[in-house]
């Protein structure tokens, strides 16, 4: 079933008519169908029902406050990776005991704030983190839950600047040091080792790297315990990939969770994940207005209200993602036409050499699976106001973040008083 899908040819957001909800909100916005919120979260949680799994929604894929209360509401725990999402996961409704803390760079301050809540678990990342971590404990009179990051060496990720457990890349712990951590973590006072984590990258399109990455820390594991470490949770991180309308289909959660059963099963651990974009990719997109369409010497433009600063995914990772008009006239001619917006960039675009209907000035295209590393990565660049999120429930709608004033955007900005 789908959440987003034509009615006589008028695109629609569970029971809204995007082009009405976009004459009474402005352009551009992003819509967010809280059913697919709602059936992602189930699909995925239910794919490991049989299990103890706790499945930590990664905040940073799309941390709007309302999303989180609705995944809150389904059970979900978070993973975060700053003060700010812990803020928000907490504030949202999110227990503690259901909260991971992943990141590189965790601040003394931050590692106090999710201390003094009592999250279920710290994902460190290095030797000097872990020391840190020890330290900061031992100041506040805590034990601090750890799960060591283990880096394994695995490619994955649909994209270079996505994956994240080669060696060259920054995070989690060099797989031939991770003994040895652990050793040092068993020594430590306010350090208690509950398990291991790994997360190896993001839009991952098929099961083999899982596979392999799994398989690695399944042995880990073992020689964890014959070291004399006590082992209770394996967290394997996010990565999931979803259809992006192009491209390969990446594997069903199910097929995820046999492989995942059938690496871990003889572990006897508990299960954390930490998906991020297939929670929320799906469920959401952004809504724009055709501008003008200009006839470059070399190219075709549609020039849209949307830029790189509301999506920056094209212009980040190549990413690609569908366009489709928002009311459709099957009788219209195509033509090959980049998107771009009005961002003074040349990266300031949402799709190139694209085949899309002929459309006018003042029509409404929708941008598809924007609901995740959409609005989380958009910035005020051009000084260009965040756009607002809608939420749709049904045939009701609610504004879950409005478009800022010009006051607003620049509140925290100062004349000095040295300057007339
Ligand atoms: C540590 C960690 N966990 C989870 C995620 C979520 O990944 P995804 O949105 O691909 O599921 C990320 C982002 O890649 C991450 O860095
Ligand atoms: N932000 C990225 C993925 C990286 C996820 C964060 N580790 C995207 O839009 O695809």
């Amino acid at each position: 079933m789908h959440h987003f899908d034509y009615r006589q040819d008028r695109l629609y957001a569970e029971d809204i008519d995007i082009s009405a909800l976009a004459e009474k909100v402005g352009t551009p916005f992003y819509v967010y169908s809280e059913a697919t919120l709602r059936r992602h979260i189930k699909v995925f949680s239910t794919a490991f029902a049989d299990t103890d799994a706790l499945v930590a929604y990664s905040v940073k894929a799309n941390p709007n406050l309302a999303v989180l209360r609705i995944l809150a509401s389904e059970g979900a725990g978070a993973d975060v990776v700053s003060a700010g999402e812990l803020t928000r996961a907490l504030h949202a409704g999110i227990a503690p005991e259901k909260i991971v803390f992943s990141g590189v760079g965790k601040t003394t301050e931050e590692m106090e704030a999710a201390l003094n809540a009592e999250i279920y678990q710290f994902n460190v990342e290095s030797a000097p983190e872990l020391e840190a971590l020890n330290n900061i404990a031992g100041d506040l009179d805590k034990i601090a839950p750890v799960a060591i990051r283990v880096n394994p060496d695995v490619a994955a990720g649909g994209h270079d600047k996505i994956s994240t457990g080669r060696k060259e890349d920054k995070f989690g712990v060099p797989w031939t040091n991770a003994r040895a951590l652990y050793a040092r973590a068993r020594e430590m006072q306010n350090i208690r080792i509950k398990g291991v984590d790994l997360h190896i990258g993001s839009q991952i399109a098929d099961l083999a790297p899982f596979e392999t990455a799994f398989e690695k820390a399944a042995g880990l594991i073992k020689d964890l315990r014959e070291d004399g470490c006590t082992i209770e949770r394996l967290d394997l991180g996010g990565g999931l990939g979803i259809p992006y309308g192009a491209g390969t289909i990446p594997p069903h959660p199910n097929d995820y969770a046999e492989l995942i059963k059938r690496v871990t099963a003889p572990l006897d651990v508990q299960l954390i994940f930490e998906p991020g974009r297939m929670i929320a990719g799906n469920a959401g997109l952004l809504v724009t207005k055709l501008v003008y369409v200009k006839e470059g010497e070399a190219r075709k433009f549609l020039i849209v209200d949307a830029a790189m600063n509301d999506l920056i995914r094209p212009a980040l990772y190549d990413a690609h993602h569908d366009i489709i008009p928002v009311k459709r006239d099957m009788d219209a001619v195509n033509a090959r036409y980049d998107v771009v917006g009005p961002v003074c960039e040349s990266s300031d675009y949402i799709a190139k050499a694209r085949n899309l209907p002929e459309m006018a000035p003042g029509e409404y295209m929708a941008i598809m699976s924007a609901g995740a590393y959409g609005a989380s990565q958009s910035s005020q660049y051009n000084t260009r106001p965040l756009i607002p999120e809608v939420l749709v429930n049904g045939d009701k709608h609610a504004i879950i973040r409005r478009r800022p004033t010009f006051d607003e955007m620049t509140a925290l900005e100062h004349y000095p008083d040295w300057i007339d």
